[in-house]
């Protein structure tokens, strides 16, 4: 028996209940909810991760739906119980959902949804904050600075790398791949080299057309290349930043034998998921090539990190804080939210989760579907007209 966890409840007499198991930034996100007749529940446990056991007690033997988080284990266990309880919809507040069995959840008819595109700028944009963190050492710049090691200008202090004309490299150019290419060669003049499974035309038209307006300048043009392999990126670009899903093909995508294919003095940054990278052999590789520097959002067992990586100092690393803008938290609240209502109402799929930003306008009533749902096509759910 589940022992109960802590709760604070809304519109107590609500038709449908809904459960979220962590209080999340804004308060549109519960408005839109109780305003459509849910009563929500919101854990306020203050353990950090909550077990399965806490999740099946606060699914307990009524529940129409769960808003969870990417530390949670959805599998065969939770969408059993939800399905038992009654419920129809599970929501991601997250746009990956490796720790969702969807497989798990189609066998149970429970539709679960995440939060694509409200986080793609703010993600890449923490990319590109950690590609210069690395690149200009600010993090042991900052540490020397407060330790009171200053003692004058120097010409080899704290020299790093020049981005401007080097070639970045981009694994998994998607939404925010790609957000974090377009940075990257607008903002510091870098030429690009990617590699996906599929072709960014969008993001190659961006680069050519800004090449050809830097030329009509007078300035040196970017370049861009589709890489025919990954091996192809690790060997030629300067700086490179993950953002491929973690699945099985990308687990441990960067091992020791890529890790050796990288040039010397480059740059990785890793805002995707932790396993995309084998940790052990980073450490290894950071230790061995000290002017190799990484910038980290995420890791491989996460909360902590590989023995050795907090000492390296050409290490960044920071707390799985890629989407942490209040606009975007606030979206991402506000589009899982959506994705249980839409589903507890019997809305339909909304046709586009590339664009959700009908949903995310504060001053409209958001469309009457289900913002992104990943196995819709799995469980027939149709698709919204609007
Ligand atoms: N650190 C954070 O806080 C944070 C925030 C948002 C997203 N993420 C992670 O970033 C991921 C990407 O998000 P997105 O919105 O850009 O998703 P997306 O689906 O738009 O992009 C993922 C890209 O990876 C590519 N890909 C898949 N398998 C690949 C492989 N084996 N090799 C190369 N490319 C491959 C896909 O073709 C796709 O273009 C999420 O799944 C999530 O895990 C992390
Ligand atoms: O997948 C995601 O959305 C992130 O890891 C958290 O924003």
């Amino acid at each position: 028996m589940a022992k109960p966890v802590q709760i604070e409840v809304w519109n107590p007499n609500g038709k449908y209940r809904v459960v979220s198991t962590k209080s999340m930034p804004g308060t549109r996100w519960i408005n839109l909810l109780i305003q459509q007749d849910c009563r929500l529940e919101i854990c306020t446990e203050k353990k950090t991760i909550l077990s399965v056991d806490d999740i099946l007690a606060l699914i307990g033997d009524r529940c129409d739906g769960v808003i969870g988080q990417l530390t949670e284990d959805w599998g065969e266990t939770l969408f059993s119980a939800l399905s038992k309880a009654g419920g129809k919809a599970f929501s991601n507040m997250a746009v990956g959902y490796n720790n969702v069995d969807v497989e798990a959840a189609n066998k149970y008819g429970v539709a679960v949804g995440n939060t694509p595109g409200v986080l793609t700028e703010t993600t890449a944009e923490l990319a590109a904050s950690l590609s210069l963190a690395a690149a200009r050492r600010i993090v042991e710049a900052d540490e020397f600075m407060r330790a009171g090691k200053y003692e004058g200008w120097l010409p080899h202090l704290f020299v790093g790398n020049l981005l401007k004309g080097q070639t970045v490299g981009v694994i998994g150019a998607g939404r925010i791949g790609s957000a974090y290419a377009r940075m990257m060669v607008e903002g510091f003049k870098m030429n690009l080299i990617y590699y996906d499974l599929y072709q960014s035309t969008r993001l190659e038209k961006f680069v050519t057309a800004y090449g050809q307006f830097l030329k009509a300048n007078g300035e040196q043009p970017v370049t861009w290349k589709r890489a025919s392999s990954m091996e192809e990126v690790l060997r030629e670009a300067d700086v490179i930043s993950l953002h491929p899903i973690l699945d099985k093909t990308t687990y441990h995508l960067v091992n020791k034998e890529r890790l050796a294919l990288m040039k010397k003095e480059a740059i990785l940054v890793n805002c995707s998921r932790g396993p995309v990278i084998d940790e052990v052999a980073l450490v290894e590789h950071l230790r061995e090539n000290p002017m190799f520097r990484v910038g980290l959002d995420v890791f491989e067992d996460e909360p902590y990190m590989k023995p050795g990586l907090a000492d390296m100092k050409n290490a960044v690393v920071v707390p799985h804080i890629a989407s942490a803008s209040k606009w975007t938290r606030e979206g991402m609240a506000t589009l899982a939210a959506l994705n249980v209502l839409g589903k507890i109402k019997g809305y339909p799929i909304w046709s586009n989760p590339n664009s959700v930003e009908p949903f995310l306008n504060e001053n409209a009533t958001p469309p009457a579907a289900c913002p992104s749902i990943v196995n819709s096509k799995a469980l027939g759910l149709p698709v919204s007209k609007l």
